[in-house]
């Protein structure tokens, strides 16, 4: 067990780690998407040493120089468990190097088979735990209630699905049932979670995901970001379109709350390293306004 699955209850909470993490290096989380087509234009082989050699790089690129890391697990489970292997292993270096991580898995189950997914990920006994997942809360928001808690226990978080980048998402998610939109009452139950957090004037667990591409939806649909203290995962920036001037305009007096997450747009700068490197400084540096 390594030392910081020990501390427990007593571990630093996300949303202050969270916070220090941002103020010192910048509202960004580098994504850790290894594409075909990039591992690809790196010379690299599309297997699983190229994969490794892939995330690797990312890893010695990123940790200590941007505020989050979020490896997307798709593409290390393309390749079975020695993808999966790979994955630990991203996550492992980048636990010891102190840089958080975001594990992009996006789960989502009724809520006896969330709390597996729960220790799988964020318990005591995770073979290379993450600081926060993603999780889905289409099941209903009450269903992520395994993960809400275990990662509350030991100072890890969640980011739930709200408003995601693709165009497909609206036709669920701004759905209105007895007035109160999905997204808004996923907002809800985020904002009831992270209550205590925000009378300790502290960023709360239960952070948000919320594309930087959605244009006025979160005024549209009544939704009170600023009011949550929740953070906000803000993905679709970069090559998806998002752009400073759009998070602004989305988010207005939440900006404060946004970690902008970007993957491809970082990611075509490598394979050097230090290219990398600056590239992701520069993206983290341009969200500074
Ligand atoms: O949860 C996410 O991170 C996520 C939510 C969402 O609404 N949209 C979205 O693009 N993502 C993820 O964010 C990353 C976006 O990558 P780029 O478009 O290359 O920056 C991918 O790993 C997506 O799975």
């Amino acid at each position: 067990m390594t030392p910081q699955t020990q501390v427990g209850e007593t571990m630093t909470r996300f949303g202050v780690r969270l916070r220090a993490a941002m103020d010192a290096h910048g509202a960004l989380c580098a994504g850790i998407d290894p594409h075909r087509a990039l591992v690809e234009s790196w010379g690299l082989a599309y297997d699983v040493s190229g994969l490794e050699r892939f995330a690797l790089t990312c890893v010695e690129a990123f940790a200590g120089r941007v505020a989050v890391v979020k490896p997307q697990s798709a593409f290390f489970e393309v390749f079975g468990s020695r993808g999966v292997a790979v994955l630990e292993r991203v996550l492992t270096e980048l636990r010891e190097a102190g840089t958080l991580t975001i594990l992009d898995a996006k789960r989502g189950d009724i809520g006896s088979t969330m709390a597996a997914y729960a220790e799988a990920f964020l318990g005591a006994d995770a073979v290379a735990p993450a600081d926060a997942i993603t999780v889905s809360p289409f099941l209903g928001y009450e269903s992520l209630r395994p993960a809400i808690d275990l990662a509350e226990q030991h100072g890890r978080g969640v980011f739930v699905l709200a408003l995601t980048s693709n165009p497909e998402g609206a036709g669920v998610q701004h759905a209105v049932r007895q007035g109160r939109s999905v997204a808004g009452t996923i907002v809800d139950g985020a904002t009831r979670d992270n209550a205590p957090a925000r009378e300790r004037g502290e960023l709360g667990g239960v952070g948000l995901v919320i594309g930087a591409t959605v244009g006025s939806a979160v005024s549209d649909l009544g939704l009170d970001l600023a009011a949550a203290a929740t953070p906000i995962l803000a993905p679709g920036f970069g090559a998806q379109g998002g752009t400073v001037a759009e998070l602004d305009r989305v988010f207005g007096a939440a900006r404060p709350q946004v970690l902008a997450s970007s993957s491809r747009e970082i990611l075509g700068a490598g394979p050097d390293v230090n290219v990398l490197a600056a590239q992701a400084r520069r993206v983290a540096d341009s969200l500074l306004g």
